[in-house]
């Protein structure tokens, strides 16, 4: 029997009718999330057909884009930036009510990011196929799912039928050798990578990760290196289930789940790309430009570039440590985990934000929140002078109140550094939460190395 691949098994599996030369294959969809942004269209369009969800229960709904992470007003109101943002989020809440959908809505203790929270309810599983609206989706490929964002027009599809239909995509296996060192996470290895292999190295393509350092990192980490496969133009990207996987979920679930050992890439698997990556070499990373392929290591300097270096006031040659920061993000579907919040705080420890730095720590759910503070990590926060929020998208995008002011350099632990992202005029440095809170700290870009 020819070798396959994790990719070419979740595909199999989930197959309902295979592609031809005029139709794409057909796919069963074993969760569906959805959130307040790209839902509402979908749903009017499905009410207009006159057609009901088909499978309420394998949908999911949660509020997180639009909602401010500061707390309610004195009338119990939450401060939206917009009536828009407002009316997303009752609009959800309408559609999920009349659909039987279940929704963690605003006091749910579940709710949280749509990517935080699918791993965390113990949804997210090996073997199925995951979509939402949400570019990002390829997070839960970190459990050994298929996983990828869909348009608003597809979202109304999946919500009618519980299927898709979609082509094959190409594979393509990504491996870390090696041992990372200290101070180097996933978010460094999604940089390092895309650095490899440029904005659309990876379009067409399902990445499956390997390699000793990727089987090192935790669900955390390998979330945070699956959420970022999209920033390299990849479908998706997966690491197959392993004993820290089902360990995770069953945790999660509360239940005892079956190992499923069929879920790898058979020995002689051809994939249509390879790429080899030495982990041990890596060092904490940043962004310099105004697109995520632009990374380079923290305590470099800044390389020579055609674009972006103009918006972010960078010159080529000079050291990136040079640069003061205005603002500092940890937070959202990238690096909002408990991972990331105690990372945060082994820098933080002890230590202050710098003056004049408004640094933000953003949970990315209810229940990171909550453990975080089982911890006591608000407390170093708030020590530190960070600013502890409630769970949300946050600084990630500028749609909820929480933004950068024009021409800020804004070091952010989140996954897109487009030109106005977090907010007109923003200059946004992705980095991992180590290095983001030694960036705090010292006031300027700073490799995490020296805080440790
Ligand atoms: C709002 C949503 C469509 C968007 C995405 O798909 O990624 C957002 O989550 C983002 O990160 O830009
Ligand atoms: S945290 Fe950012 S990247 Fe993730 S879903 Fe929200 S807006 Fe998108």
């Amino acid at each position: 029997m020819m070798a396959k691949t994790l990719f070419d098994k979740i595909w199999e599996r989930n197959l309902v009718t295979p592609e031809t030369e005029d139709r794409p294959a057909i796919l069963h969809i074993g969760l569906h999330l959805i959130h307040e942004v790209t839902s509402p269209q979908a749903f009017t369009v499905l009410k207009e057909r006159g057609l009901n969800v088909r499978r309420p229960d394998l949908t999911l709904g949660t509020i997180d884009h639009s909602v401010p992470t500061l707390p309610a007003r004195a009338d119990g109101r939450l401060p939206y930036v917009t009536a828009q943002a407002e009316m997303q989020v009752e609009t959800l809440r309408k559609n999920c009510q009349e659909q039987g959908i279940p929704l963690l809505d605003l006091d749910d203790e579940r709710r949280g990011i749509v990517h935080v929270v699918g791993p965390e309810l113990g949804r997210t599983r090996p073997g199925i196929v995951i979509v939402c609206g949400d570019s990002h989706t390829s997070t839960h490929g970190a459990f050994g799912a298929l996983a990828f964002g869909i348009g608003t027009t597809e979202v109304g599809h999946v919500l009618a039928t519980q299927s898709l239909l979609q082509r094959r995509p190409r594979t393509m296996r990504v491996t870390f050798e090696g041992e990372l060192p200290d101070g180097v996470g996933g978010k460094d290895m999604a940089l390092a990578m895309i650095a490899k292999l440029g904005t659309q190295g990876g379009t067409g393509y399902v990445i499956e990760y390997q390699g000793k350092a990727v089987r090192q990192l935790t669900m955390e980490g390998r979330m945070t290196l699956c959420n970022m496969s999209i920033e390299g133009g990849a479908r998706a990207g997966m690491v197959a289930p392993d004993e820290v996987t089902w360990a995770y979920l069953e945790k999660a679930a509360g239940i005892s789940l079956d190992r499923d050992e069929d879920l790898v890439s058979d020995e002689g698997a051809v994939f249509d790309k390879e790429i080899v990556i030495d982990a041990a070499s890596l060092t904490p990373m940043v962004t310099y430009g105004t697109s995520p392929d632009a990374a380079s290591a923290a305590n470099g300097n800044v390389p020579d570039a055609e674009e972006g270096l103009d918006y972010m006031g960078f010159v080529a040659g000079h050291p990136l440590a040079e640069y003061p920061v205005n603002k500092v993000f940890v937070g959202s579907c990238t690096n909002g985990r408990i991972e990331d919040m105690r990372a945060t705080a082994r820098v933080l420890t002890g230590r202050k934000v710098a003056e004049g730095v408004l640094m933000l720590i953003v949970p990315g759910s209810e229940a990171v929140k909550r453990q975080a503070e089982e911890e006591g990590l608000d407390q170093v926060f708030a020590a530190a002078g960070a600013e502890w929020r409630e769970p949300g998208c946050s600084m990630c995008i500028a749609m909820n109140g929480d933004k950068g002011e024009p021409g800020e350099l804004v070091v952010s632990t989140s996954n897109r550094n487009f030109k106005g992202r977090q907010g007109e005029g923003v200059r946004t440095v992705l980095a991992s939460p180590l290095t983001a809170a030694a960036s705090a700290v010292a006031g300027r870009i700073a490799d995490p190395r020296e805080y440790l």
